[in-house]
């Protein structure tokens, strides 16, 4: 075994799309800069989560929306093409293979070291490498862990014996399994679901919940229920698992796209339910949240606890720990477990730590350069569904809490002339939250098809804190779904 030593300013531990972008912005403020990662640079996003997933989705959400228009919904109404499909995602996902991000990496002068890095001490890392080397690093002024997460696995019995699919599998298999059972209701189930019924398997869903999709405002959840049930999934609310069993007949399963019908991989798996009933599956996906790549990071050498999320301030900078050299960048901190939102922290976080060591002065005033103020108050996501659900801000339930005088506008997407060019049997619709002391946007939702890419228009307009009376002067096109805006504005207004 051979030991090395080397010294950066900064030593970024995870190289997922959050722990690139703040050796990138640490690089850019002038800082030597290293990442360490275990797997595939490019992370979870890249390879196993927003890519691949999201290369699953389109033909389906492209399809749903294509079957809308008379004169085109003859060309879409056969099945999808499932090998061509499966192969556009093994692209989309680079075939898994990583040399594309090494080259950027290389372009922007940051080092790379493969292995599982874990703290040794304060400023501390060692790096186990694949060829059984240690390589020891020393932080001149940072480290951030950007490790990210993975499938957090409820204690159900038997899940041990019957090989899950996790959100990796869902987003990587290679056969479409004839029946698979999905438990969970958020994002990565309801994504996951669409995809997979749309590629021939038939979904149960199994969702613990009266609802789909809770942390959003309830007719997101209705809207994407009601997508998923006309495309033929079975949901199930109110509803856990009991225990799993999976047959040992080798031959008992099936995947809907081999040519014999069978798998011949596994047996069938058995599902005993909350409620005493029993289901046959072919796979079953754990879409039930994530938990932190912490718990072999050497966080008990910085008096921490393995396992843990790692708590950080408006910097990144983790607040159990002196001295101010421990960043956490990305999903590790919990505050917003989405790509786009991790970048953006590393923007910050990267500045930051930029800052304190070329000892100039940070601007932690709300949206300063150096403070993550988006975080708290104009958070985006996409829900890539058939509709599409697309929102920003403050959920009605999360305003009512937050006790700020905010008056609630309703409209009905369908109404909007935007929406009857987009397809007929448009069904949406749109909430706006009116902070009425400061007559500013605090919080949108967005369900309906095509409303993924309104989403920016709702981002500026909270992030931007723009007062409802200029916003009336923002003219949207027409005929735009983008109308919506014109209507919530009108209706506000009376
Ligand atoms: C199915 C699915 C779909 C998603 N779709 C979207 C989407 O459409 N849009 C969106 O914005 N977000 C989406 N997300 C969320 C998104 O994937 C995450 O928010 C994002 O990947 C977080 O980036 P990260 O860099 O913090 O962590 P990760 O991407 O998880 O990267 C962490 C990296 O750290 C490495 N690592 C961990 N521990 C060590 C160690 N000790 N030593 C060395 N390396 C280590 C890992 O190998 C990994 O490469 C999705 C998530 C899932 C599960
Ligand atoms: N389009 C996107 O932006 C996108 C897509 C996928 C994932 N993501 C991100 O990934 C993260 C993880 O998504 P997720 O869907 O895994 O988590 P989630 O927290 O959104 O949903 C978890 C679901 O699992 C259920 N659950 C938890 N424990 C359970 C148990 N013991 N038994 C049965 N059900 C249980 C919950 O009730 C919930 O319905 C999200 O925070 C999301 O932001 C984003």
């Amino acid at each position: 075994m051979n030991e090395s030593a080397r010294i950066y300013d900064v030593i970024v531990i995870g190289g997922g799309p959050v722990g690139e972008n703040v050796a990138e912005r640490a690089r850019a403020a002038g800082l030597s800069a290293v990442i360490v990662e275990r797997e595939l640079l490019g992370g979870e996003c890249s390879f196993w989560a927003c890519d691949p997933s999201k290369a699953l989705l389109r033909p389906v959400v492209a399809r749903a929306d294509a079957s809308r228009i008379p004169g085109l919904d003859p060309a879409v109404a056969g099945p999808l093409d499932v090998d061509a499909v499966l192969a556009h995602r093994d692209k989309m996902s680079s075939y898994w293979k990583d040399e594309d991000q090494v080259d950027w990496l290389d372009s922007v002068s940051v080092d790379l070291v493969r292995g599982h890095g874990r703290l040794t001490g304060p400023k501390q890392v060692a790096v186990q490498t694949p060829e059984g080397d240690t390589v020891a690093l020393t932080a001149r002024h940072a480290v951030a862990v950007s490790t990210g997460t993975r499938a957090a696995l409820p204690p159900i019995p038997g899940l041990d014996t019957v090989r899950p699919w996790t959100s990796r599998e869902a987003t990587s298999a290679d056969k479409v399994p004839g029946r698979l059972a999905v438990v969970g209701g958020g994002v990565v189930a309801v994504e996951m679901a669409t995809a997979w019924q749309a590629l021939g398997s038939q979904v149960t869903m199994l969702v613990l919940e009266n609802s789909l999709l809770e942390r959003m405002e309830p007719f997101a959840g209705e809207l994407v229920a009601d997508g998923l049930r006309e495309a033929g999934v079975d949901i199930r609310f109110n509803t856990t698992v009991s225990s799993l069993t999976r047959d040992n007949n080798a031959h008992s399963a099936h995947s809907a796209n081999s040519a014999n019908g069978e798998s011949g991989a596994s047996g069938e798996i058995r599902i005993t339910l909350s409620d005493g009933g029993q289901l046959t599956a072919d796979e079953i996906l754990l879409a039930t949240g994530r938990a932190p790549q912490t718990r072999d990071l050497g966080l008990e050498t910085v008096g921490l606890t393995p396992g843990d999320w790692l708590t950080v301030d408006d910097t990144f900078q983790v607040t159990a720990i002196d001295g101010g050299w421990l960043y956490a960048v990305g999903d590790v901190n919990r505050r917003a477990l989405m790509t786009h939102q991790g970048k953006y922290q590393a923007r910050i976080a990267g500045a930051a730590i930029g800052a304190r060591a070329n000892r100039q002065p940070l601007d932690t005033t709300p949206w300063g350069t150096h403070v993550a103020t988006a975080d708290h108050t104009a958070v985006p996501q996409v829900v890539f569904t058939t509709p599409e659900v697309a929102a920003v801000g403050l959920t009605s339930r999360e305003a009512e809490h937050s006790g700020r005088p905010i008056k609630t506008v309703d409209y009905n997407l369908a109404h909007v002339a935007g929406a009857h060019q987009y397809g007929e049997d448009y069904r949406g619709h749109a909430r706006m939250l009116v902070d009425t002391d400061r007559n500013t946007v605090v919080g949108i939702t967005f369900a309906g098809p095509g409303v993924g890419e309104l989403v920016h228009s709702a981002t500026i307009a909270v992030a931007g804190e723009v007062p409802l009376d200029r916003l009336w002067h923002a003219v949207p096109a027409f005929p735009t779904l983008g109308e919506i805006w014109l209507r919530l504005l009108e209706t506000y207004r009376g």
